[in-house]
């Protein structure tokens, strides 16, 4: 059985990684599997030391394949804000609901036209005895100026993609792991993961 373990607790991810997976006959574990890990601090400056963070220690932990997760929401008109500190945004009263409202506050006034962002992703693979790769991937879009759609997660209802006219949270799960930054991320990770599985498989 083919299986791949994400350092991640966030829900959310783990259902997009599970769906993305199982179309491939893989099964995915995460951190909410392996609860005797200890939370990892998230002390990096860029979204790649992240995930690099997340996927060594987990993979030291286990001594297994691991893939590493970090990822948010970038505002031009914040200067790039939330940026890493996206799932932490509001605070002490940090919640996908407060995080978002708080990016809401911040661009009231500001004109659609300005209100360009792009989601973020950086995936670390951790393969115990190898280097750690990186990938990223990107996805464009709009701040709405309210919530539209109940789907994903995080900032999802108030991120528009022009492209295909409606939020992120408007999206079924097919459409958002065709289009997202996780998805696009995970394409460039595919070959090295491929390779990695087989071995995996035969040994
Ligand atoms: O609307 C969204 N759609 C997405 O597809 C998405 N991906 C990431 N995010 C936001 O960015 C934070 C990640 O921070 P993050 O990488 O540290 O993850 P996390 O702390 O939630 O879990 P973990 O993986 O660290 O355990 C998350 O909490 C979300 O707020 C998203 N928002
Ligand atoms: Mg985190």
């Amino acid at each position: 059985m083919k299986e791949v373990i994400i350092a991640t607790k966030n829900k959310g991810k783990a259902r997009e990684f599970e769906e993305i997976f199982s179309s491939r006959g893989i099964t995915v574990r995460t951190l909410l599997d392996f609860p005797e890990i200890p939370e990892v601090e998230e002390t990096g400056t860029t979204f790649e030391e992240n995930a690099i963070l997340k996927a060594e220690a987990v993979s030291r932990a286990l001594n297994k394949m691991v893939i590493g997760d970090d990822s948010g929401l970038m505002v031009d008109a914040l200067d790039g804000r939330p940026g890493i500190f996206s799932a932490r945004y509001a605070g002490e009263q940090k919640n996908d609901e407060n995080n978002t409202d708080k990016v809401l506050l911040e661009l009231q006034g500001v004109p659609e036209e300005k209100r360009t962002a792009r989601f973020y992703c950086a995936l670390a693979i951790a393969v115990p005895g190898q280097d750690t790769k990186t990938v990223s991937g990107t996805c464009e879009g709009r701040i709405l100026e309210e919530r539209r759609g109940t789907n994903g997660f995080g900032y999802d209802p108030v991120f528009f993609v022009p492209e295909i006219g409606r939020s992120m949270a408007e999206l079924s799960s097919d459409e958002k792991n065709k289009l997202s930054h996780r998805a696009n991320a995970l394409k460039k990770l595919d070959v090295v993961l491929d390779s990695i599985l087989e071995r995996a498989d035969k040994s």
